[in-house]
């Protein structure tokens, strides 16, 4: 099983494997699964003028972007209504143009994500696929290079996930083996993706309180275990320090200790916190209060 990111990635798995899954999370794919849900069916469309002319001569609807307030449209929700049996041109940028470029291809494409991935995977194994590619849609640039999209990072993974535990003997690239893993760790990804948005948004330091708050810190603490191959920092995808694979040998114990020492600092640098804003206090208050 391989995985190549975009068009790019498509086209070169087209006369090379038996099934293509397409993955654009947001939208392509997860509108797919919502209209086919609905009783649907769904032609791939880049868009533009023959994508109205298309809708005119199949005598289906066609859908309009994501912004479109009214009538069917990319956004998964505006497709929760549809009536059943509709024919739906669905124009998409990224997952709607990639699926459409290998129409001609002698290979069978479905869209794939987070929604349908086991889905996907009984497809596989029940055509009998040997060679199967995920491919990523990923996004643009205004130069119209591919852009990394996280969502369809994690949406391949799922993808890679069931198709393993779907279809026996498959072997996965280390692309594909990539992608498994965001998704084995959404929340030591989160942690990295989200932070420094946080930090950007002038939220630094803030962190949830009462159960929320528990709840989160005590999700990211078991990431940090050695058990799933260590947190935020260890994540092959999002680090860039080089040292995820020494701390990945690291016992139990010794991750405990260093969770240990960071705890002593932590409190450390609460009482020096407390003791200067004491400090400060009594300097307002002119020695008068305590
Ligand atoms: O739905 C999307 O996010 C995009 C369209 S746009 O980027 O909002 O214009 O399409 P998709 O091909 O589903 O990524």
């Amino acid at each position: 099983m391989d995985l190549e990111w975009g068009l790019q990635g498509a086209r070169r798995f087209a006369e090379r494997v038996d099934v293509v899954v397409v993955v654009d999370v947001l939208s392509f794919s997860t509108s797919v699964t919502v209209a086919c849900e609905r009783g649907a069916r769904v032609w791939p469309h880049p868009g533009g003028e023959e994508a109205h002319a298309l809708a005119r001569s199949i005598e289906a609807v066609l859908a309009g972007t994501r912004s479109h307030t009214s009538g069917p449209s990319l956004s998964p929700t505006s497709l929760l209504d549809l009536p059943e049996g509709s024919r739906l041109v669905l124009p998409s940028p990224n997952g709607s143009s990639i699926t459409h470029a290998l129409m001609n291809a002698k290979v069978a494409v479905v869209a794939g994500g987070l929604r349908n991935a086991a889905a996907v995977a009984r497809y596989v194994r029940d055509v009998g696929a040997e060679r199967v590619a995920v491919v990523p849609a990923g996004e643009r640039w205004p130069d119209h290079s591919l852009r990394f999209a996280y969502e369809d990072l994690v949406g391949a993974g799922a993808v890679v996930r069931r198709l393993t535990e779907t279809v026996p003997g498959l072997f996965r690239s280390p692309e594909a083996e990539a992608a498994a893993l965001a998704f084995a760790e959404p929340a030591a990804a989160r942690r990295h993706a989200v932070r420094p948005r946080a930090r950007r948004a002038g939220l630094r330091g803030r962190r949830p309180a009462g159960r929320a708050g528990r709840r989160v810190r005590r999700r990211a603490g078991a990431a940090r275990g050695p058990v799933r191959g260590g947190g935020a920092a260890e994540h092959p995808l999002l680090d860039g320090s080089g040292q995820r694979v020494e701390r990945r040998d690291e016992s139990a114990q010794q991750v405990g200790e260093r969770g240990g020492v960071r705890g002593a600092q932590r409190r450390e640098q609460a009482r020096a916190r407390g003791a200067a804003a004491r400090r400060t206090r009594r300097r307002r208050c002119d020695g008068r209060c305590r």
